[in-house]
């Protein structure tokens, strides 16, 4: 089939998710049009999907799962059985069920998934793992994955059922208590207020956080322009002795094409 669109969907609050999502859209020459799931000022049911097109949704594990803020805005879209190809980076862990549940929440949404990625991309709040991923070993195996996928897109069935790795239930999502705040370095320009995913910075006083909305997601502290927002060092060391060790050694990108039915 001949695509005449692709869809760029993705919630990336660090830029990781995006340009993997980038690697994979840049074997389609075709059209693209961006769905930016972290902008809560959308209204994501103007998102309908048409079956002559293709879209790929790219989002970060966050403790193994999908982010809750992109799953609660995906069910507003509507796929009309359209095909869909699923990303997931993590930051050198592990990304557990979150394939398998972003497979559950866009086939919900009516989208059919036919292929699926998890890629490394630098640890968002430890910033130090991964800190050169995607480098560009990953980029030339990602685009290989995208082409490999662009070839399968033509064996395609009614019965095609993805197969990604996961279980159901999935893991328990334990948020991360840890909110970045900033320091008096602030210029309340109000650029995190702007960008916050999820509303937790107020514009008039965007030198605190509402922790009850905050989801840790790390977007404030990837864009202050003079440094301001963090976690505190040593809450970062404290992490990091934690889930450090987890996140050893070079962990591989991934391509998942299979079918359950075959
Ligand atoms: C709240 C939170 C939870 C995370 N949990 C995991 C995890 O379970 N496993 C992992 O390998 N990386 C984890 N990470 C790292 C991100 O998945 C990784 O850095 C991702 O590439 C960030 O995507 P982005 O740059 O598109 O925001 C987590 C990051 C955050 C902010």
């Amino acid at each position: 089939m001949d695509f005449q669109r692709v869809n760029l969907v993705y919630f990336s609050p660090t830029g990781g998710s995006k340009k993997i999502m980038r690697y994979v859209s840049s074997v389609f020459n075709i059209n693209s049009m961006t769905v930016d799931i972290s902008n809560p000022s959308l209204d994501f049911s103007k998102f309908v999907a048409n079956e002559d097109e293709i879209s790929i949704f790219a989002v970060p594990s966050f403790g193994g799962r999908v982010p809750e803020t992109f799953v609660e805005r995906i069910k507003n879209t509507n796929g009309n059985n359209s095909k869909a190809i699923l990303i997931s980076t993590y930051g050198n862990r592990d990304f557990d069920d979150t394939l398998l549940e972003l497979k559950d929440v866009v086939k919900e949404a009516g989208f059919l998934p036919i292929a699926a990625i998890a890629a490394v991309s630098k640890h968002s709040i430890m910033t130090d793992i991964a800190s050169t991923r995607p480098d560009d070993l990953d980029k030339e195996e990602i685009i290989s994955f995208a082409e490999k996928i662009k070839k399968h897109l033509e064996n395609i069935d009614d019965n095609f059922d993805l197969d990604v790795p996961g279980n159901f239930p999935y893991k328990k999502y334990n948020p991360v208590p840890l909110k970045p705040k900033a320091d008096n370095k602030c210029i309340l320009c109000g650029a995190c207020a702007t960008d916050c995913p999820v509303g937790a910075i107020p514009y008039d006083t965007p030198n605190i956080t509402n922790n009850e909305l905050c989801i840790t997601c790390m977007r404030c502290v990837e864009i202050c322009p003079v440094g301001a927002r963090s976690i505190g060092e040593e809450n970062l060391k404290m992490i990091t002795e934690k889930f450090g060790p987890l996140c050893e050694g070079r962990k591989e990108n991934k391509l998942f094409i299979e079918n359950l039915n075959k």
